[in-house]
């Protein structure tokens, strides 16, 4: 199995904080059958377990700061290898959050087939993130914490998109638009793909 997860597709999915990664992912796999790996989402389990390492993870999430890089990359390459045998691909989303980490994932994992790059503006992505916080129920949905990931987002996150358009494998998507419309320019970016 740890073989077979360097023949698989791995698409990465990125962009801001509520820029509309979590929403476009749900329709990649509904549409292509790829295994959806929010890393949030791992590191929210994980928080939610109760263990005394969810409880470390929980405090630099609160305050919007990134996990270390090797927890996140451990903790997605676990989960690929797990589903592995029934995997079609991979849809990474929210990693990697800084070049470094992009860097370690290729020595790791292997070299990503495109990187969908959901962008709006940052009223947009604050706008929304308030909006979802009515009912998320996430600590890090929150004006002050919002404002701190979405400065780490410019900081640390933008890089990794321009290193990766240095390799031609970069889709800029406006998710401004409505969702669907979003929608069919990613599904033109996959079907690109061969
Ligand atoms: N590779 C990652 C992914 C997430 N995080 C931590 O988990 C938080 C939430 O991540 P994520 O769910 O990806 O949040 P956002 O991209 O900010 O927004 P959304 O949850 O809607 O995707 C981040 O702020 C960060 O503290 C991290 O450290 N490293
Ligand atoms: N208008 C509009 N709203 C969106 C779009 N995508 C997501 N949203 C809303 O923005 C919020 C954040 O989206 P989410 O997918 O969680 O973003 P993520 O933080 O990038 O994973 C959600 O409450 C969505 O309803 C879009 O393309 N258009
Ligand atoms: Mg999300």
């Amino acid at each position: 199995n740890y073989l077979k997860i360097w023949n698989l597709r791995v698409v990465l999915m990125s962009g801001g904080p509520g820029s509309g990664k979590g929403t476009q992912c749900e329709k990649i796999v509904a549409k292509y059958g790829y295994t959806h790996l929010s890393s949030g989402d791992l590191l929210r389990a994980e928080v939610a377990s109760g263990s005394e390492r969810g409880k470390q993870l929980q405090a630099i999430m609160q305050k919007g700061e990134l996990v270390p890089l090797d927890t996140v990359l451990d903790m997605i390459k676990d989960t690929m290898i797990a589903k592995a045998d029934v995997s079609k691909g991979y849809l990474i989303d929210g990693y990697p959050r800084e070049v470094k980490q992009g860097e370690e994932f290729e020595k790791k994992i292997g070299a990503p087939a495109l990187l969908l790059y959901v962008d709006a503006k940052a009223e947009t992505m604050v706008q929304r993130l308030m909006k979802r916080g009515e009912t998320s129920g996430r600590a890090d949905d929150n004006e002050e914490t919002i404002k701190k990931r979405l400065d780490l987002y410019y900081k640390a996150t933008e890089p990794v998109i321009a290193y990766y358009e240095k390799r031609g494998i970069v889709r800029k998507i406006n998710s401004e638009l409505p969702v669907d419309e979003v929608f069919a320019i990613v599904v033109k970016a996959i079907d690109e793909l061969k």
